[in-house]
This record gives structure tokens, C-alpha cells and sequence, in this order.
């Protein structure tokens, strides 16, 4: 069988996306893995099917490249955002997901504003397996008595994130550090591992570990939990710009309505047929 796609990508951060809105898209793990894999099939962070909704202009669900149905995903948010948006001539769409509703707006050429909704704040909601101010939870990496990373915020964006106040952030220390984290026994549906570095009090460089995709060049839930992270330990302002490996987002965590927007770019890569 064979299936449409179009590869696109958000920030760096790149999809298959699947047109599922007629006829129904149900890959298997392995089938997923295979797909994207960068040496041997089309090769993605994550694969993305466009499924019909009763109650929004779509339902999107993401696959993790490793197999892994997950909540949510913010870049693929803003991609189908603007193809929708494309399609339907307009400028506005709103998409539901596996971690609720969320409104994508133009802003700009290829430029997509999504509204990720409130930060989920509680332990019970990151989730963590036990009970921790998630302003700073008690987990460290490195020796005991001379951790490297200690401290980090949690925080769900509607998926799971920990993220380190650091300026380590080349390759080999995130991938090390962010593959122990991402299934530490603290996190019972794993997490995804943001490296932060406030570069001043409107700019944060941030690199990812994705839960199920690995080193990434942006994550846009990712690049929220950061922002929110370090508002609320009083190392920036509630709206910055995050300066991830494939560009820059904007995050705003908007003081009236307690909801964090998201704007970044969006790029279509090229089309193709996938053989599943
Ligand atoms: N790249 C995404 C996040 C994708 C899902 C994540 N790896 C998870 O397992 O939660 C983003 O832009 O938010």
C-alpha cells in the first residue's frame, strides 16, 4: 500500500505529514521505526497523520520516530496549522490532539502562532512518580557530592518535560545526560530532557532531548517548558525568544490568560509516497 506525505518541517524540527482526514493511517512500531530512519527510510523526529474531528477543524496524532504514540507536538502544530489553514483559505484553524484543542493563527509568511494552552504545573500532572515542588524537583546528574545538572523544572505542556539551567550544551553531554533522564524512574511515562541556557532575561538558548527521537534541532513544547521554567525561577520574563539549533521561536506566557503562544516558522520540505 502506498500513502501521499509531505515532509515539513518547524524550526529544523522535521515530520512526515499524512493526509488521514478520508482514509484512515494506522501504522505499526516497527513500520515507524523503519520510516524514520535517517539511513534508510524517509527519515523524521516524528510522523504526523491529519485525522477528521467532530469538534475541530482536524485531529492531529504524532508518532515519536522510535514508534511511540504521543500527546502532542508543538512545530507539528504549526505545520498543520498552516496547511490547514492553506486549504481551507483561512486564517485561522483549530486542532485537536491527544492533549486537547489547540488554535493556530497566521502570523507572518509561513509564520504559524499556536496557542499551547496552560502549563500543567503539579507534580500529579507532569507526572511525576512522587510528590516535588516542580519549580525546581529533586534530581541530579553526575557524582553525588558534585552533581553536573541538579534541579530542573517540570513542567507538561500536555507531554512531559524536565528542564536543566545549564550552559553544557554540546552534543555528547546532551545526548549522554538527556538518554539517562528520559527513562529515569522519577518520570513513569519517561520525559523529554530541555538544556537550558539563559543567555539574558529575553533569550534562552535551548537544546532538546526528545522522549523517543533523540537530539533534535528544536522542539516547540519543549521551547515552552523552558520559557515557563525559567519565568517562574525568575531568570526571565514571561515572554522570550528561544534560540534552538534550527531557528528561533517566540514564547509568551500570557499573564491574563495563564496560556503560553507559540510562534516559529514553518517550511515544506518536498512531497513523496510512502510504502507501507
Ligand atoms: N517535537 C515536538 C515534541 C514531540 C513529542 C515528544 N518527543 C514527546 O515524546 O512528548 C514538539 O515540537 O513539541
Amino acid at each position: 500500500m502506498t500513502r501521499p506525505f509531505v515532509k515539513m518541517n518547524g524550526a529544523g524540527n522535521d515530520f512526515v505529514v499524512v493526509n488521514a482526514l478520508e482514509q484512515p493511517f494506522a501504522p505499526g512500531e516497527d513500520q515507524i521505526r523503519a520510516l524514520g530512519d535517517r539511513q534508510t527510510g524517509e527519515g523524521f523526529d516524528q510522523l504526523i497523520a491529519i485525522e477528521p474531528s467532530d469538534t475541530a477543524d482536524a485531529f492531529m496524532r504524532v508518532w515519536n520516530a522510535d514508534g511511540s504514540m504521543v500527546e502532542t507536538c508543538g512545530n507539528a502544530l504549526r505545520c498543520v496549522g498552516w496547511l490547514l489553514m492553506q486549504a481551507n483559505a483561512s486564517d485561522r484553524v483549530v486542532i485537536d490532539t491527544a492533549a486537547g484543542p489547540t488554535a493556530a493563527t497566521r502570523a507572518g509568511d509561513h509564520r504559524v502562532t499556536v496557542d499551547m494552552g496552560r502549563p500543567r504545573l503539579d507534580w500529579t500532572q507532569v507526572p511525576l512518580a512522587e510528590e516535588m515542588d516542580t519549580r525546581g524537583i529533586e534530581l541530579q546528574v553526575g557524582p553525588i557530592d558534585a552533581p553536573i545538572l541538579y534541579t530542573p523544572g517540570a513542567v507538561s505542556m500536555g507531554n512531559p518535560h524536565v528542564v536543566f539551567f545549564t550552559d553544557r550544551q554540546d552534543d555528547g553531554f546532551v545526548t549522554g545526560s538527556g538518554s539517562l533522564v528520559e527513562h529515569h524512574p522519577l518520570f513513569p511515562q519517561g520525559v523529554n530532557v530541555g538544556f537550558a541556557n539563559v543567555l539574558d532575561r529575553d533569550h534562552i538558548r535551548l537544546r532538546v532531548w526528545e522522549r523517543g527521537a533523540g537530539l533534535t534541532k528544536a522542539c516547540g513544547t519543549g521551547a515552552c517548558a523552558a520559557l515557563v521554567a525559567t519565568a517562574r525561577r525568575g531568570l526571565t520574563e514571561r515572554k522570550a525568544t528561544v534560540v534552538v539549533d534550527g531557528g528561533e521561536l517566540i514564547i509568551d506566557w500570557d499573564a491574563a490568560t495563564d496560556h503560553v503562544l507559540m510562534t516559529g516558522p514553518v517550511e515544506i520540505e518536498r512531497t513523496g509516497v510512502l510504502s507501507i
